[in-house]
């Protein structure tokens, strides 16, 4: 992203001057407060919205190719209640095609992947909140996309199925070496998944900070002293330390 900016007609900027390189098969949080244009900056990214300055390039020729090669996943899991969980995992192959044996026999895969395997046939309605974030991330999944943009997807699980979920992520990302935007604002959530973590105030990045932790992240990664400092440093660039004061 170079100079990205965005405004909603008739309200002040919500996003500006945002420069981003987000290098391939990288994981990058966004972190920043309430409202200050986390969410938008991500659908400028997808393309849900168009920067109304600066511009937004994609190396990576998968991306620029025409086709859904993007995968979105939500706050939350906006699955479709009439449609059993394999369904739901195959819709973006549905509204393309009727799904084949191999895609079938992929989503199966994923959801084993999600320890879902057992839950193919029920509705989402019949299955946990994780449960159904996990579905929800099959389905970001199914089209192996180049790039995967998350909104605070795990914001309304409870803390164990959280970390267990950002384990899945990871592990699923890192496995296909996807390319990923995750937007959240838990400080510690963010240092445990990224690469790099971009600082967001009131609608532009005010710093990135790389965070070089050793992988594969586990329960060791949480306790470890340079979790902490990075952790800090973040909260610092939010200027956390001063709402502490
Ligand atoms: N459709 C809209 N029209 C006008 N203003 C909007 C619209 N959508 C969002 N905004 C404003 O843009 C700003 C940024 O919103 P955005 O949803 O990007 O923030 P956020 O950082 O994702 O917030 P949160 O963490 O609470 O989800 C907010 O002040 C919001 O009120």
């Amino acid at each position: 992203m170079r100079q990205v900016g965005y405004t909603f007609p008739g309200w002040p900027p919500v996003v500006q001057g945002v420069d981003w390189d987000v290098g391939e098969g990288e994981f990058h949080c966004l972190v920043g407060r309430s409202g200050c244009g986390k969410t938008t900056l991500l659908k400028l990214a997808a393309g849900l919205l168009h920067p109304d300055q600066g511009h937004i390039t994609f190396q990576d020729a998968e991306l620029r190719a025409p086709g859904p090669r993007l995968g979105f996943v939500f706050q939350s899991p906006t699955l479709l209640e009439w449609h059993r969980v394999l369904d739901n995992v195959l819709l973006p192959v549905s509204l393309q095609h009727r799904p084949t044996p191999a895609e079938t026999e992929r989503a199966q895969q994923l959801l084993a992947q999600l320890g879902l395997a057992a839950h193919a046939g029920h509705y989402p309605r019949q299955l946990s909140g994780g449960q159904q974030s996990r579905v929800a991330l099959a389905r970001a999944l199914i089209l192996e996309p180049a790039l995967l943009l998350l909104d605070e997807p795990f914001a309304a699980l409870d803390a164990i199925t959280r970390e267990e979920l950002q384990d899945d992520l990871l592990h699923m990302c890192r496995e296909r070496r996807t390319t990923v935007l995750f937007v959240t604002h838990d400080i510690a959530e963010a240092v445990y998944l990224a690469d790099r973590v971009a600082v967001m105030d009131a609608g532009r990045i005010v710093e990135h900070i790389g965070v070089d932790l050793p992988r594969p992240r586990g329960a060791a990664t949480r306790t470890s002293e340079g979790f902490v400092h990075r952790c800090a440093q973040v909260r610092l660039a939010m200027h956390m330390d001063m709402v502490a004061a």
